[in-house]
């Protein structure tokens, strides 16, 4: 890993900058970023962390072996266009982009070049992502390993094939937001039966980590560990009754369905811009 150029400077980048320099990746001079025009940012970025930044394209991809794109997928038509004279077929280009295919950025990119699409989730900023990642057939083994390293550095990294990523992306990368969701229920319920916000805070999240852990190490599924939680007649059993009444089991497959429906849909949405501006034939 010689150099690398984020495309996009937001908190994914941030993560993932973070990472790489704890784990001594790569020397921070090598890390160059750019965004659209918040300059602010870079500044902070550069502040923290002594990476470089630059919206001098010419300079920000001289000696670049790995773009990192993360902008968000709206902006990724734009973003990529406008890079592409700058790319070659020796960089290895990663995306973390939800719903954004490898071939729709080598479309962009009009150029056939290696491809690694990653779903990661924002906990990489803690070093506990989980990330699934596919690669296209352009990269290499070596690649493959490089980018072990890499996604290594923000947590658990996980190969897939392409196809899996937007289902990937309603269960890991949006799923983060589920959990603090449930949280803020339960922060909203401690209150409500009379407990300390803030100790009551230190509790949810003890119990969330435990359970986390407990799943993780117990040859036990999670639906046995509920059982063995449940007492007859006791507290347990009453909390789920209700639980089962309002059928929140069923709300988060829906839910995870539907964020995994709305990753295929940027995509096509993409997809279909792209017939307009980037006709194949
Ligand atoms: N947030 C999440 O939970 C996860 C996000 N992702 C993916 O990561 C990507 C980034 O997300 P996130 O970090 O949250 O986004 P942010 O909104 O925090 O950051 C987006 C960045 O992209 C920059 N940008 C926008 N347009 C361009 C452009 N034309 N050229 C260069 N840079 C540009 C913005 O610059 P400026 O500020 O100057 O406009 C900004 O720095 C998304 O594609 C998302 O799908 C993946 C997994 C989880
Ligand atoms: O909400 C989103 O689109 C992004 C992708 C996964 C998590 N956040």
């Amino acid at each position: 890993m010689k150099k690398i150029a984020f495309i996009g400077a937001g908190s994914m980048a941030e993560a993932f900058i973070s990472g790489i320099l704890e784990n001594s990746l790569i020397d921070k001079k090598n890390v160059w970023v750019t965004n659209n025009s918040n300059e602010e940012r870079l500044k902070r970025l550069s502040d923290t962390y002594g990476v470089r930044t630059t919206y001098d394209l010419k300079e920000l991809f001289a000696g670049a072996d790995i773009v990192i794109l993360s902008m968000k997928p709206k902006d990724a038509a734009t973003a990529i266009q406008y890079i592409r004279e700058y790319l070659t077929e020796k960089m290895l280009v990663v995306s973390v982009l939800a719903g954004v295919s490898m071939s729709t950025i080598e479309t962009l990119a009009r150029l056939p070049i290696a491809v690694v699409r990653a779903m990661p989730n924002t906990s990489a900023a803690v070093g506990k992502s989980a990330t699934a990642v596919a690669v296209n057939e352009r990269v290499t083994p070596k690649q493959i390993e490089l980018m072990k390293d890499l996604f290594g550095t923000v947590g658990l990294t996980t190969f897939v094939e392409e196809e899996q990523l937007d289902a990937v992306t309603g269960l890991s990368g949006s799923g983060p937001a589920y959990i603090y969701y449930l949280i803020e229920a339960m922060e909203k319920s401690a209150v409500e039966v009379g407990l300390d916000k803030e100790m009551a805070s230190e509790l949810i999240v003890q119990t969330l980590i435990g359970a986390a852990e407990m799943v993780k190490n117990s040859t036990k599924s999670s639906e046995q560990l509920r059982r063995d939680v449940t007492s007859p007649g006791g507290t347990t059993e009453a909390g789920v009754k209700v639980l089962e009444e309002h059928q929140v089991q069923q709300a988060f497959i829906s839910c995870i369905k539907a964020a995994t429906e709305q990753s295929k849909k940027m995509g096509a949405v993409l997809r279909e811009q792209l017939e307009v501006t980037e006709p194949t034939s």
